[in-house]
């Protein structure tokens, strides 16, 4: 098989013809024989085992063998056969239950009985993926099994890539895997993309690529292909609705579910629980959990790429133990990639994720997963907790539900046949990380400000649920989540007018997840044509922002005040702006509370205002305190007079003033009448005349000073001598003064020498001293701590998987 920009022939060109050409005689005669053998295929009838009960090409029996696949799985043991004959087929089964081979077989197998293959045949099989993780995937699988003998042309298209490159590409290919969005791109921009002749169209992870979010490229995609063909759909939660199956023109489609006999959704290996878990007690019990499971590949999944990236730099930073990683919508292509490849390749890691991660990715021997924020539904649930447990494999799954999830989210499981049971935390064995995360967001304002973003997209994930009987703003205690993530206080957050919010409500939660991520071009199969236009500076962005109020102060002082008045004019134009970059902020806004000086108005044309306000009618009040009298003009006015706090706002701010000796008020900067200045001389002999003043001022002091510290040198000179008097009076009088004694009297004075300044220098070196602001008591608690910490962290590390597999399931059993 031929992979175009991805693998080379080395051989002449010559012999790989010749090559070819005795390949294609041996194949005339395969092909007939297979046509034959598939046409006695019956499965309704019959059942088969293992790859050998098929009729299949010898490329594809080497390729089988190579990657030493011999017994078919359930779903490819029902669905392949079917496939070979040509059925249109729905399959739906279990995560990791191999349903990739289950496509990829009858995509090279009906192509190659068909011949379809070389430049001229032109494309013949269609793969769409909802990822570009998971495309890579398959085409990774394709390419292992069609590497023994296919001469099929395949290739990947999923952006990120120079679409010239891909052009010249896609001309000579037979078998393309791409996402939807740059899929339609060449269909609709290259024109020597031929698909007039397809065969096959095959949507892996069918009911994501058929729901809201990849609708309009899914249905513009079907408009350019031949309505003759054969369409296969997989997925471990299959769509059955008669609007999705007419779209795609299926005929007479073949429903293959096999979880249908044994009922549940997910792999039997697989061990599903879930805890009761406060909002804000999550990162503890995620944090001990990875403490106790050290050893262990575990996923973690979070509602937003702005937590999953907050978790990951607070862990980093309190040095976890065990080699932490992170992917979510927002990264690089190449860094996603990158990090894939790493999950995949650990032994021991810890991913934190986005449903990015959720769908067909295929990482080997992961031992936990952990859904640390609650999926929108029972199928993300399934497709996010079938990364663990894959092809007969053990895994276990951990959802944490906070206390007004648990019964929505249960029924939705119930309904879905998937058994998940309680466990309890041991809250002995959880560790608060709260006063860390306090510490680090003190000393690291963009952690700080990364956890105010994080707290904000969290909120608005749960607003923007559509399952309201999970999903119930109110009751999550914010205030304490903010504080969890060791912030002062939960930002505020305003939601945007109804008929707004209604709007955004409307657009589905997956849509979400794939629109945070269109900053890449394409993401997760959206049409890089949706990407924003215009060029846009650091600075922009940064005024663009809705929550300025949590940025940092001398941003505030930049930005300009949107006054209770002025507001709904700004609204218009933010609403604009704010579609650009921000984009998960944009059904939330900030309350601006920053007034800017440009902003307050003239007094004077304050006043004319009022006047003629007052002229037309309408209310005007003075308000005490304030430079200018308030129109009343509004209800929203009208409602400003009953608020003590608006109206402070109003008043004059004040102004610094200064003092002189004699106690007369001055403001900081006085400036003098020019020609009362001008009338004392020249300013350079006014100078010099102030310095002359000031220097006789100095000396005179001087002098003063000299005589008085004379004074106070000869008082103390006294009085030291009267004491060494009175010791040796008392010495002459028989008083016995031990080692002991001699120590206290020296200390004695050096006291009263230095003020007692030498009970510092005696504190022993080395050991801290206590603060101002502590107590003894609490000196000898930090000090317990930090023996506790101590005797914490040299608790015996356990030595084998079974030892920490024990541990991590006692923290959760
Ligand atoms: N017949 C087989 N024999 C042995 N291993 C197999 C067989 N079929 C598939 N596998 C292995 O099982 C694992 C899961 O397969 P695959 O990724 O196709 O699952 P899936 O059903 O597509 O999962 P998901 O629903 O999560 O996308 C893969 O590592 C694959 O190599």
């Amino acid at each position: 098989m031929v992979a175009p920009g991805i693998t080379g022939h080395t051989r002449p060109t010559k012999v790989k013809k010749q090559a070819a050409a005795q390949k294609r005689k041996r194949d005339d005669v395969d092909v007939e024989q297979l046509e034959a053998a598939v046409e006695r295929l019956d499965p309704k009838n019959e059942t088969y085992k293992d790859f050998t009960d098929l009729p299949l090409s010898e490329p594809t029996k080497l390729g089988l063998k190579s990657c030493h696949y011999a017994v078919m799985t359930d779903i490819q043991a029902r669905a392949i056969p079917l496939a070979l004959k040509g059925c249109d087929i729905l399959g739906a089964a279990k995560t990791g239950s191999g349903k990739t081979l289950s496509f990829i077989i009858p995509v090279l197998e009906n192509l190659y009985r068909l011949q379809h293959i070389g430049m001229d045949a032109g494309l013949g099989a269609l793969i769409i993926s909802p990822t570009r993780e998971l495309a890579i995937q398959i085409f990774d699988v394709l390419r292992k099994l069609g590497r023994h003998g296919h001469m099929f042309a395949a290739g990947l298209v999923i952006g990120g890539k120079s679409l010239d490159a891909e052009r010249q590409a896609l001309t000579r290919m037979n078998i393309l895997v791409g996402t939807p969005g740059r899929i339609l791109q060449h269909l609709s921009q290259t024109v020597a993309f031929n698909v007039d002749d397809l065969k096959m169209l095959v949507l892996d992870e069918a009911d994501r690529i058929l729901d809201m979010g990849f609708q309009r490229d899914v249905d513009a995609i079907l408009e350019y292909l031949p309505k003759e063909r054969q369409t296969l759909l997989f997925s471990a939660t299959q769509s059955k609705k008669l609007s999705d199956l007419a779209r795609l023109s299926l005929q007479e489609p073949e429903y293959v579910s096999v979880h249908a006999e044994d009922k549940s959704a997910t792999p039997k290996t697989l061990q599903q629980n879930y805890i009761i878990c406060p909002l804000d007690e999550k990162l503890d019990t995620l944090w001990s959990f990875i403490q106790a499971s050290k050893k262990s590949k575990i996923l973690c999944f979070f509602s937003s790429a702005k937590l999953v990236r907050f978790v990951y730099e607070s862990f980093r930073h309190m040095q976890p133990g065990i080699p932490l990683l992170h992917i979510h919508g927002r990264q690089k292509q190449g860094a996603r990639l990158d990090t894939t490849a790493k999950f995949s390749a650990a032994k021991y890691s810890c991913l934190f994720a986005t449903d990015v991660a959720a769908r067909g990715l295929d990482f080997p021997a992961v031992d936990f997963v952990i859904q640390v924020d609650c999926p929108e539904d029972a199928e993300t649930y399934i497709h996010r907790v079938g990364r663990t447990a894959r092809y007969n494999r053990e895994g276990r799954g951990v959802l944490f539900l906070t206390p007004s999830e648990e019964e929505g989210m249960l029924k939705r499981l119930e309904a879905k046949k998937v058994p998940v049971e309680l466990i309890n935390v041991r809250q002995k064995k959880r560790q608060s990380i709260k006063d860390q995360l306090v510490h680090m967001l003190f000393k690291d304002p963009q952690l700080k400000y990364l956890a105010q973003k994080a707290f904000v997209t969290y909120v608005k994930s749960i607003y923007l649920q559509k399952d309201k009987e999970i999903f119930n703003l109110k009751e999550y205690d914010l205030e304490k989540f903010a504080g969890s993530l060791g912030l002062p206080g939960a930002p505020r957050i305003k939601f945007l007018k109804d008929d707004d919010a209604r709007k955004r409500k409307a657009v589905s939660r997956q849509e979400l997840e794939v629109s945070e991520s269109s900053d890449e071009g394409e993401e997760d199969g959206q049409p890089a044509q949706k990407k924003a236009k215009t060029v846009r500076t650091k600075y922009d962005r940064m005024f663009e922002r809705q929550n300025q109020d949590i940025l940092a102060d001398h941003y505030k002082k930049l930005v300009r005040d949107d006054m209770e008045g002025g507001a709904a004019a700004s609204a218009d134009q933010d609403a604009e702006k704010e579609a650009a970059d921000d984009a998960d902020d944009d059904f939330l806004a900030v309350k601006r509370r920053i007034p800017a000086e440009d902003d307050v108005s003239d007094i004077e044309s304050a006043v004319d205002e009022a006047t003629s306000a007052e002229a037309r009618g309408r209310k005007v009040v003075n308000l005490p305190g304030a430079s200018q009298p308030l129109i009343i003009d509004s209800n929203r006015r009208e409602k400003l007079l009953k608020s003590k706090k608006k109206l402070l706002k109003l008043k004059d701010k004040g102004k610094k003033i200064v003092y002189d000796d004699e106690g007369n008020p001055h403001e900081i900067y006085e400036l003098e009448d020019e020609a009362d200045f001008k009338a004392r001389g020249l300013p350079e002999e006014q100078r010099k005349k102030y310095l002359e003043a000031a220097r006789e001022e100095v000396q005179a002091a001087d002098v003063t000073d000299k005589a008085t510290a004379k004074a106070k040198r000869k008082e103390k000179m006294r009085k030291r001598k009267e004491r060494e008097r009175a010791e040796a009076e008392a010495a002459a009088g028989g008083v016995e003064i031990g080692d002991e004694g001699v120590d206290a009297l020296a200390n004695f004075r050096a006291d009263a020498e230095s003020g007692g300044s030498e009970d510092e220098e005696d504190a022993p070196k080395g050991k801290k001293q206590k603060k101002w602001f502590q107590s003894d008591s609490e000196g000898e608690e930090g000090d317990r701590k930090k023996r506790a910490k101590k005797a914490k962290t040299e608790v015996q590390e356990p030595q084998t998987l079974e030892d920490l597999e024990a541990l991590a399931a006692g923290l959760l059993g």
